[in-house]
């Protein structure tokens, strides 16, 4: 029997009225729901992967993918200082040894290239070498050594060792050591505190899978970051379940050089076979792809000097024309998504980005749309529409 209430109403408009209070008790416990999280995520917050309990929990999952080199981690990093998951004291200091590593090793590699190169260091200078390639780790908290830092600066002021700089690329190089010895005096003063500009400068290989909680608009977002190095991709599945999004990292610079580990190998060749297989694989046929070209900073300079014809005989445009270098390179990588798997705009999506700028991923990631369905799948863009 009719209600007296609903008594002259038609059966069209007694049904509605049910669903406006489920719709009703559906944001209630909505929001309730998002209230518990919330909670949670306050008491579980800047929590990292080794440390996490029962009382956070993971809504969303972004995966790192791409070469080593690519800019995995240093995207990584930007996320963790713009989503103010800062960096610990004993994580500084680590980046702070890591800093007198990267300088040491990159002067290393740049001495023991020398002879490859057809050049020879003057017998005024070996015993600066000899004060670079003999010098120990950094203890903890140990000032970096005055004798490394006046070798490396005799050894800068040589002819030989910048003509080595300047032809990097043949003998990969790392690409932060020009940043590295800008900053030398800076470095070996006995304050020295690496700034944020530092810590995204410096480089650690990725070894397995590093797992980092970030909170992004309020939901705790799981960020997998894998080593790229061939050695390392076999592991990669082991990232592989519960993605909301994968971000594919490509160096703009890999065009013109070698992988170090397989300097056979053209590293944005060997980008292009990954990618492939990565976005044509059924198992992420629904999961969003943002392609990232990361350096551009660097590719802008590298054009410069090496043409893209050369690595790329199909590519037709003009010496030193980076925006048709660029062109070239997301066209490359679009052709390899077959018909089906992933819609440019709907599911995959590109930027072109400088990793270390601070300023320009924030524009970046806000564009990517973190709280959007972009990033999210559609379900948790829904949950998040409803006002606290
Ligand atoms: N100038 C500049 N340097 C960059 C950019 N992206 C990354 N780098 C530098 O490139 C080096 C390697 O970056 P990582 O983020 O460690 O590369 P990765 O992809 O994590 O490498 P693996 O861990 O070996 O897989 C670091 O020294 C970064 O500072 C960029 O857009 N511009
Ligand atoms: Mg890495």
């Amino acid at each position: 029997m009719d209600h007296p209430k609903d008594a002259g109403k038609s059966p069209r408009r007694a049904l509605q009225i049910p669903l406006v209070y489920a719709v009703k008790l559906f944001l209630f416990t909505t929001r309730w729901a998002r209230r518990q999280i919330s909670d949670k995520l306050r008491k579980g917050k800047h929590k990292s992967s080794t440390d996490r309990t029962t009382e956070t929990i993971s809504t969303a999952k972004i995966l790192l993918l791409g070469t080593a080199d690519s800019g995995k981690s240093t995207i990584l990093k930007q996320m963790r200082m713009l989503h103010h998951s800062s960096f610990s004291s004993s994580e500084i200091e680590a980046y702070r040894r890591l800093a007198f590593d990267n300088v040491i090793q990159g002067m290393r590699v740049l001495l023991a290239s020398l002879p490859g190169l057809g050049l020879d260091l003057p017998d005024a200078l070996r015993p600066a070498q000899e004060t670079v390639t003999g010098a120990g780790d950094l203890c903890d908290d140990a000032p970096f050594p005055a004798d490394c830092f006046n070798a490396i600066t005799a050894l800068l002021k040589h002819s030989t060792v910048q003509e080595a700089c300047r032809r990097g690329r043949e003998i990969a190089l790392p690409e932060n050591l020009p940043y590295l010895f800008t900053n030398l005096p800076r470095f070996f003063s006995p304050s020295f505190v690496p700034t944020h500009d530092d810590i995204l400068h410096l480089r650690a290989r990725t070894i397995g899978t590093t797992e980092t909680t970030v909170i992004i608009d309020g939901i705790e977002t799981l960020v997998a970051d894998v080593g790229g190095a061939i050695s390392e991709r076999r592991k990669w599945i082991n990232a592989f379940a519960d993605i909301t999004v994968i971000i594919f990292t490509v160096s703009l610079t890999g065009y013109s050089r070698s992988l170090v580990e397989d300097p056979s190998r053209n590293e944005m060749q060997d980008s292009l076979l990954i990618w492939d297989s990565i976005c044509n694989a059924g198992w992420f046929k629904r999961i969003p792809i943002i392609l990232c070209f990361t350096k551009n900073d660097l590719f802008e300079e590298e054009i410069q000097h090496t043409h893209v014809a050369d690595w790329f005989p199909d590519f037709h445009g003009a010496p030193r024309d980076a925006a048709a270098g660029r062109d070239y390179f997301i066209n490359r990588f679009l052709s390899h998504v077959r018909t089906g798997r992933h819609v440019l705009d709907k599911d995959l999506y590109i930027r072109v980005i400088t990793a270390t700028d601070t300023k320009m991923m924030k524009e970046v990631l806000d564009l990517a749309g973190y709280a959007s369905p972009i990033l999210w799948p559609p379900a948790l863009a829904f949950f998040h529409s409803f006002p606290t």
